[in-house]
């Protein structure tokens, strides 16, 4: 299996993208320890989903956009299974509204949860990965909007151009090291995040219109993407960036 014996962790997983990944690497042998903000009965599902794969589980629940909340995730994972080998930054929101009436807390918690909180996890998992020894991997979940705007995402699309551009500088700070960074660019994937936005069909007709495959993306779309950028088939891959949209990106006539 690509991931036997490698401890994984993973933030956002009660829901979503994440909790795919959390049991993907789980189903290619990988002990995963997960954050969550909300979604009691989605962690358990998580929980679940990781051990019927014969893996162990740790679900923290906090909030990535408290500074103190990444040292205590990572050292919970530390003691739970000996060490981290692999660490996915996703959790994220996307609060949709327009430009001109912005409110200032939708802009700053938008940041603070989707920058600040990408930043302190991934460097606490790199400070640990660097006191291990042995290298590891890091991927942070971007987004096709890191490459291209949107008219009610002003306050989310800088922080997903931030957290590719994070994923390129820690490749060059802590290549030396054998840590590898890359980052995952979902298109349009339907989970809880775009539920309401999804919820009217003419959006939703539109942007599986914009997908020459066809179909929006499933969570589950993400997750053998992560594991092959966790795994040694990755072994020289750092500093990348791996769409996952269907085509919709390149599509556009
Ligand atoms: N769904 C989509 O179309 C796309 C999503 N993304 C990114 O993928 C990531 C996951 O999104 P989805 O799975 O769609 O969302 P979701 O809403 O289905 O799940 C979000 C997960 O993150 C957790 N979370 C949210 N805020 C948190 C916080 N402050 N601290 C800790 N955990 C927190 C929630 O508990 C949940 O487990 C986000 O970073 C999002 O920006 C990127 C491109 C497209
Ligand atoms: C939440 C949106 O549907 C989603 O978020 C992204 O990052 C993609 O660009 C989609 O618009």
């Amino acid at each position: 299996m690509l991931l036997e014996g490698k401890r994984a962790l993973v933030t956002g997983a009660s829901a979503g993208i994440g909790q795919a990944i959390a049991i993907g690497m789980a189903g290619a042998g990988a002990d995963v320890a997960f954050n969550y903000d909300r979604g009691e009965e989605g962690a358990a599902a998580t929980i679940a989903g990781i051990e019927a794969a014969g893996r162990r589980a740790l679900a923290v629940r906090s909030d990535v956009a408290d500074p103190d909340a990444a040292p205590a995730f990572v050292g919970a994972a530390q003691e739970a299974f000996g060490g981290v080998d692999v660490f996915v930054s996703n959790a994220g929101i996307c609060p949709f509204h327009g430009f001109l009436d912005m409110p200032r807390e939708t802009l700053e918690r938008t940041m603070r949860v989707n920058l600040h909180g990408a930043y302190y996890m991934v460097q606490a998992a790199a400070r640990r990965m660097v006191e291990q020894g042995g290298g590891g991997s890091i991927i942070a979940v971007s987004s096709i909007s890191a490459l291209v705007g949107g008219e009610f995402q002003t306050h989310y699309t800088p922080t997903k151009a931030g957290v590719l551009s994070l994923m390129q500088s820690a490749a060059v700070a802590l290549g030396r090291h054998g840590i590898r960074c890359n980052a995952l660019l979902p298109g349009t994937i339907a989970t809880d995040i775009n539920k309401d936005d999804l919820a009217d069909e003419e959006k939703r007709r539109y942007m599986e219109g914009r997908v020459p495959l066809g179909r929006l993306g499933r969570a589950e779309d993400l997750a053998g993407p992560a594991v092959f950028l966790a795994s040694d088939m990755a072994a020289y891959v750092t500093g990348a960036s791996l769409l996952v949209d269907g085509g919709m990106f390149v599509n556009l006539q």
